[in-house]
């Protein structure tokens, strides 16, 4: 790391907190020279939050650090010499997982990865795309780029699959290595088992002896004293030894309740990446991926009907794929809009049920603690306005009504209000980080 770089982080480190320490800062390579300080980011979205955030300040402390003004420039890419001539970083060697490698792991190890799970095999979008992007960078650099990594996020968002596409993918790089994954369940299970038999130092020989151990759902551990205790010593002489901890979590484990404290603050000492809900785009584009993966011919138009009216997590989306496909191929059908309306109107009518304008409504007032009737109101105030155009775009954006029928239910306004709210939103969404958390938020409240 440039030594410029260092001074000037040990410096942050007394001003921002930790995670966005780890999150936005520490993931950042330098190269200084006497043209300034060059800042490489892994990907173009922390390199925007990084040059929103923090940039100034960064050039700030420079300045201070080496007594005159140092142009600090930011790109994406890496500053080994793996970075092109365009100072882009060379993408890493397509995931292929050799199936013997995964397929026939040695008779004495049994690392319990998917080899289906890979990153070839999971599609990026904004809501992954930097838990994608640091499962990788511990694949390449394991025990080193980010210790524990913990991805955590809502049920069926794709945290078991990059875990495993990470255990994959140091496999991949070296077959020696032994990665160890398990749910917690079954870490719980093992540990039970061996104080049944007695076996305790097996079990710790076990859990110690790996490179990397992965283990899911550790929100599994609430109210486990015994595990967390073991869990906790096992943390510990992993990392003290440099072997890589990935874990996931079905939300921030600060929110988990009967966490042990020493454990949760473990647990931050890495990098914590949430998993956020796919937009549309991005659901359509895993459904068409996975019917490719399948063999199950979809066209586009199914593939964005299913994308508009299931938003509430992949795996309920892969469900309604796969019960199309066993449909089409009993009845010798082509999956058609017609076959899939037919097919899935039960389902779809679920899905249609759950989010409704006055539900979206009183979530928002919640949310912002404004009164509904007053999201409701003609008022103009500001801390009612943004409120009010969020809760017409969550319904234009989760619901099948019309501008004219939104605009109705929220005190009869003209279908242009309900357009502009929209596109006031979304401009807002893609520049106000603040903003799209509220707005990912309020989806996931709304979807379950
Ligand atoms: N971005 C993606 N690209 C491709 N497949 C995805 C993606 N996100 C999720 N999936 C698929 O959705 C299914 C559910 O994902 P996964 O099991 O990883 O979810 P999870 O977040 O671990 O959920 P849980 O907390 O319930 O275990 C898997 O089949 C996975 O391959």
């Amino acid at each position: 790391m440039s030594d410029l770089w260092r001074r000037c982080l040990e410096r942050l480190e007394g001003e921002l907190n930790a995670e966005d320490l780890h999150t936005w800062l520490m993931p950042l390579q330098a190269r200084d020279d006497t043209h300034g300080l060059q800042l490489f980011a892994p990907n173009p979205y922390t390199l925007e939050t990084v040059r929103e955030r923090y940039l100034a300040r960064i050039e700030t402390v420079i300045s201070q650090l080496t007594g005159h003004e140092l142009t600090v420039r930011l790109e994406v890419g890496s500053s080994s010499p793996r970075a092109t001539a365009s100072g882009k970083v060379a993408a890493p060697a397509p995931v292929k997982v050799a199936p013997t490698v995964i397929e026939a792991p040695a008779p004495t190890f049994n690392h319990n990865l998917d080899p289906h799970y890979t990153f070839e095999t999971f599609v990026e979008g904004k809501s992954n795309q930097l838990g994608k992007a640091a499962a990788m960078q511990v694949a390449m650099n394991p025990g080193r780029a980010y210790n524990p990594l913990l991805l955590y996020g809502g049920t069926g968002l794709g945290k078991t699959h990059l875990m495993h596409a990470s255990g994959n993918l140091m496999r991949e790089r070296n077959p020696d290595f032994k990665v160890l994954y398990l749910r917690s369940e079954q870490f719980v299970g093992s540990m039970i088992e061996a104080l049944r038999t007695k076996s305790m130092d097996e079990f710790k020989r076990r859990f110690r002896s790996v490179d990397a151990l992965l283990i899911d759902d550790i929100q599994f551990f609430a109210g486990k004293d015994t595990t967390q205790e073991e869990f906790f010593h096992t943390f510990n002489a992993l990392f003290e030894s440099k072997q890589q901890i990935i874990l996931t979590c079905d939300r921030y484990p600060k929110e988990v309740d009967k966490l042990e404290p020493r454990l949760k603050s473990r647990l931050g000492w890495g990098l914590s990446v949430a998993i956020e809900p796919p937009d549309f785009e991005t659901r359509a584009a895993i459904l068409l991926s996975k019917a490719h993966d399948k063999g199950v011919a979809v066209s586009e138009n199914v593939a964005m009907l299913l994308a508009k009216r299931i938003r509430s997590n992949v795996r309920d989306l892969e469900g309604a794929l796969n019960t199309l496909a066993a449909r089409a191929n009993f009845y010798g059908k082509p999956i058609t809009i017609d076959f899939a309306e037919e097919t899935l109107r039960d389902l779809l009518a679920t899905h249609a049920q759950a989010v409704t304008v006055p539900n979206i409504q009183k979530i928002v007032a919640d949310y912002y603690q404004v009164r509904l009737q007053d999201l409701l109101s003609k008022r103009r105030v500001r801390s009612l306005a943004r409120p009010r155009q969020i809760a017409m775009a969550l319904s234009k954006e989760l619901t099948e009504h019309s501008l004219p029928e939104i605009g109705e239910a929220f005190g009869g306004r003209d279908h242009t209000t309900v357009l502009h709210a929209c596109r006031t939103i979304k401009k807002h969404c893609e520049t106000d980080t603040r903003m799209r958390q509220d707005w990912e938020q309020l989806i996931r409240i709304l979807t379950g």
